[in-house]
């Protein structure tokens, strides 16, 4: 397994990759999507921090990427959307850089209410300038906190440790969260009109960006701060310069830009009441060591177990569930391939997950299967696409848990239907469950137990003395071995047999024995 690591990630996690035998390539950030397309070439794995944009292009040739790993929170640069689209899981670390993005925002703060950085700059210059710099103190002063998430909420919980009276707007903290905080909740509206500084904390979306607009600031208090230490792009940034210059806004803080890196020129350089930085708020080497390793845990473990953790387009699976389902993986990409062989084209799938069901993540098992089903014909399908690309195909699929598991622990039933080109309705089902590696059980209805993953010979023939024979002595001439002969009656004068053999036949040598008198159809699977 290879991995692409871009924009500088932390070596602890890179040596987590090494030691799991990955190779790793180290790269400065590539801004050009045709090149790192290129670089993307046998890449299992790239990692980035946020220069790095992972656009359409550059992943649409990417056919060995599996994972997109954000060592960070945001996924704003990255194209989830196309990279779902194209069964890549993305996924980030937000946990590992909260800390140091709180007290970047803290730092700003401070910064704001004492002029920290003109001082710096004008004693750097020679001089010794006081006047003009008298601050205001913290204490006591109103904090107006959007997005009260991760970051948001220890930001708020630091300010209220300096004494600040603090109130958050965020619409989708979920009830119990909201309920037990000590940060009261307000409309957009009020906390503007409420606050002496209002700080930013959320991700920047099609519904966020540009949210702090110009009328928005107009809300806000006369002399009031801004500052943003989340994401470019929430905040208009022309007409934070206009109302900067009316003096509506006393200050403001950036640490994020619209387009970064910021343009040498731009006005909001030589802006006084402006203080910036240069995307800092995860610049700690803590942060950078935490983010790195959560990213290469999660990133090694996905690759070697299908556990699922910090991702954003596939639902969690601890390592607990991973090893129940684990075993069942084979079996549902056996049945998956299977099924589209049953039934060309199928319009409907529907799974039971019957008998002990319980500790059973059953949502990756359905998954997988629709996955192996879909991409046995085009395409590439994997767990993070499957249930999206079902959809797009006109393919509806239906999952029940629970039911009698028919004397097995676990029974997994799998009905296929779908319409040959003739309009005829075809359904068939497959009864399958684990019992010394993947079994099926029944095929449809009738009992006959075969290994999925082996080559086999579906049979429906005539039921009489002889077929065994014939047939037998027919894979001895094609130079076949059997490794096992499975026979049911299905009980209207026909037989099916499921035979496991030693290699695959080729379509001549299916065609004789299709031809054999008796033999009713015969399938390779
Ligand atoms: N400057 C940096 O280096 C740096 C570092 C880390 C994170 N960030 C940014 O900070 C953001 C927040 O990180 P986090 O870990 O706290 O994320 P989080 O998901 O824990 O919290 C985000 C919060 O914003 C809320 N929210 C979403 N849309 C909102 C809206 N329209 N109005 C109000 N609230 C809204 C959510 O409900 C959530 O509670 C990240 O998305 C990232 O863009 C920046
Ligand atoms: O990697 C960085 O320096 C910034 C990361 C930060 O923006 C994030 O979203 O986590």
């Amino acid at each position: 397994m290879k991995v692409l690591a871009c924009d500088g990630i932390h070596e602890d996690g890179l040596a987590m990759f090494r030691d799991a035998g990955w190779t790793i390539e180290i790269s400065d950030p590539i801004k050009d999507p045709a090149k790192l397309s290129a670089a993307l070439e046998g890449v299992d794995a790239l990692l980035v921090r946020s220069a790095t944009q992972v656009t359409a292009e550059a992943i649409e040739g990417a056919k060995q990427l599996k994972v997109i790993g954000r060592a960070g929170a945001g996924v704003d640069t990255i194209d989830v959307d196309a990279a779902t689209a194209r069964g890549i899981a993305v996924m980030n670390a937000p946990d590992g850089n909260t800390l140091a993005a709180a007290e970047h925002a803290i730092s700003l703060l401070f910064s704001l209410a004492r002029h920290v950085p003109k001082a710096d700059a004008g004693m750097k210059a020679g001089q010794w300038p006081k006047a003009g710099l008298t601050g205001f103190e913290l204490e006591g002063k109103k904090l107006g906190v959007i997005g009260l998430g991760r970051i948001g909420s220890t930001v708020a919980r630091k300010a209220q440790g300096i004494g600040m009276e603090v109130a958050a707007f965020d619409p989708f903290l979920p009830p119990a969260a909201a309920a037990k905080g000590s940060v009261p909740l307000k409309t957009l509206d009020d906390l503007l009109a409420w606050a002496d500084i209002v700080t930013l904390h959320i991700p920047r979306t099609k519904d966020t960006t540009n949210l702090i607009s110009e009328a928005r600031m107009r809300q806000m208090k006369k002399g009031a701060y801004l500052i943003n230490a989340a994401r470019g792009g929430l905040v208009d940034e022309d007409a934070l310069r206009v109302v900067l210059d009316e003096g509506h806004l006393a200050g403001a803080a950036l640490d994020t830009f619209a387009t970064e890196p910021l343009q040498a020129d731009s006005p909001l350089r030589a802006h006084p009441k402006l203080i910036l930085t240069p995307h800092l708020g995860a610049s700690t080497s803590e942060a950078q060591q935490a983010v790195s390793t959560i990213l290469a845990r999660q990133i090694i473990d996905f690759a070697a177990t299908g556990a699922v953790a910090g991702c954003v387009n596939l639902p969690p699976l601890t390592a607990e569930a991973a090893r129940e389902v684990g075993p069942w993986m084979p079996l549902m990409s056996a049945l998956g391939r299977l099924a589209v062989r049953l039934v060309q084209a199928p319009t409907r799938l529907e799974i039971t997950y019957a008998g002990r069901t319980d500790a059973l993540d059953t949502r990756p098992l359905t998954r997988l299967l629709v996955a192996a089903l879909l991409g046995t014909s085009s395409g590439r399908v994997t767990p993070v696409n499957a249930l999206q690309e079902a959809a797009a195909r006109g393919l509806t699929v239906a999952e029940t848990v629970g039911g009698d598991g028919d004397g097995f622990d676990r029974l997994l039933k799998v009905r296929v239907i779908g319409e040959n080109a003739a309009g005829v309705v075809r359904t068939r089902e497959i009864e399958a469950t684990l019992h010394r590696g993947p079994r099926v059980v029944r095929l449809d209805g009738v009992e006959i137990e075969f290994d999925p993953l082996a080559h086999v010979l579906l049979m429906r023939n005539e039921d009489r003395p002889g077929m065994i024979g014939r047939v037998g002595t027919l894979l001895g001439e094609a130079g076949v071995n059997i490794i096992n002969f499975a026979l049911g009656a299905a009980g209207d004068g026909q037989a099916r047999a499921a035979i496991t053999i030693d290699k695959p036949l080729g379509d001549a040598q299916i065609a004789t024995i299709k031809a054999a008198p008796g033999i009713l159809s015969l399938q390779q699977v």
